[in-house]
């Protein structure tokens, strides 16, 4: 929503509300709201205050505590007696490692990847692209996961294909309004196993580089799990702005984990941070809280490597029906618990991607890309 030109009825109020806004800290801010230039708007209309603010990055978490600091203080400043709230976000480009050719249009990519399979990383990328895309925000998903292309099934779009409108690119398969490609929708698991090596890797950079992504702020790559030579390939060969490495707390997922982090820092890509999968088991009927892969693994990693925890997603049930169902719960239940988790993990790792990159300029990136 934008708002008329301040007029005498609604005077612009922004030199009132920015002092306010200076004021405001929060974990995922290393500058001030008024060094981000966020408040585009501050009107009042009647006993309300508009506010419009901007942004950069995802910021869902940091938008709600904002609100709930600000409010009334603000409301105590103007004499208004509501505030209506408005987020919009003009998603920067950060630069790439590598400035490689293809995924043209697109802004950010991020790798999710694990060192060992199984640990929920194909859960995390989808629960958390989904947390962007509830934002507003334009997000895409490539499951390059190669040994388990759990996507298809995960977004309940096994049954699909992609068209190919000029005989030599696919259209993305849309779903809860992400744009998906998987290597699952093109070849049968038994297939796909078979595969070794450089086979498999020019496969992968295909899929990258011959799906017609639309503009997207974000693409969320699925990477197949471990550290061996496809993977490597991967992260040389892919444009990637930043890499998550998902593990559980188990001692041999995190060795593994450990080589995930090492293996980044050998190409130079940016590790955002690492996510911690089923941190802790929650009982369904008690409540009950176990630690069964062990306490605070992810927290020693990030020590020893100085890579952020950017979120500890418990291991639930819940979470894996609704996988299985083939709505992931960020977009079955977006106002539960766990989607508020996914949508601190996804704040926390598109932050950790501006902060730690360069932004690239506008007119520059458009041309890049
Ligand atoms: N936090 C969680 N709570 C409950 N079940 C989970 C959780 N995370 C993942 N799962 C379930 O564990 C299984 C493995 O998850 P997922 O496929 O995401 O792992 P992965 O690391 O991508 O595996 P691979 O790399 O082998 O494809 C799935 O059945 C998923 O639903």
């Amino acid at each position: 929503m934008s708002f008329a030109p301040s007029s005498p009825q609604s005077p612009d109020l922004r030199d009132t509300v920015n002092p306010l806004l200076a004021q405001f800290s929060h974990p995922t801010l290393r500058q001030t709201l008024v060094d981000l230039h966020a408040l585009q708007h501050a009107v009042r209309l009647d006993h309300t205050l508009h506010i419009e603010l901007q942004l950069p990055f995802a910021w869902p978490q940091g938008f709600k505590a904002l609100q709930a600091w600000a409010t009334p203080l603000l409301k105590e400043v103007t004499g208004t007696t509501e505030v209506d709230w408005h987020l919009d976000y003009s998603i920067a480009t950060l630069q790439r490692v590598k400035q490689l050719p293809g995924a043209k249009g697109v802004k950010n990519i991020i790798a999710v990847s694990s060192g060992k399979g199984g640990v929920g990383k194909s859960s995390t990328a989808l629960n958390v692209a989904l947390a962007l895309a509830d934002q507003g925000i334009r997000v895409g998903v490539l499951d390059a996961d190669i040994y388990g292309p759990s996507l298809p099934q995960m977004l309940g779009t096994a049954d699909q294909r992609p068209s190919s409108p000029d005989g030599k690119h696919m259209a993305p398969i849309m779903s809860y309004g992400l744009a998906t490609n998987s290597i699952g929708y093109l070849v049968t698991d038994d297939n796909a196993m078979i595969w070794r090596g450089p086979m498999a890797s020019k496969a992968l950079l295909q899929l990258l580089n011959e799906t017609l992504w639309p503009d997207l702020d974000y693409l969320v790559v699925d990477m197949p799990p471990g550290t061996g030579d496809i993977q490597l390939t991967l992260a040389q060969n892919i444009p990637v702005t930043g890499a998550v490495v998902v593990t559980t707390p188990q001692d041999v997922a995190l060795l593994d984990a450990r080589k995930g982090v090492v293996m980044f820092n050998k190409v130079d890509v940016p590790v955002l941070g690492i996510v911690e999968n089923m941190s802790v088991h929650i009982c369904q009927n008690c409540g009950h809280q176990e630690a069964i892969f062990g306490h605070e693994g992810a927290k020693a990693l990030s020590d020893d490597y100085n890579v952020p925890v950017l979120g500890k997603v418990p291991l639930h049930i819940q979470l894996r029906e609704d996988l299985d169902a083939g709505v992931p719960t960020v977009a079955r239940d977006p106002a539960g618990p766990f989607s508020e988790l996914y949508r601190e993990i996804a704040e926390n790792i598109a932050t950790q991607l501006y902060w730690q990159g360069h932004v690239i300029p506008e007119d520059i990136s458009i041309r890049l890309l």
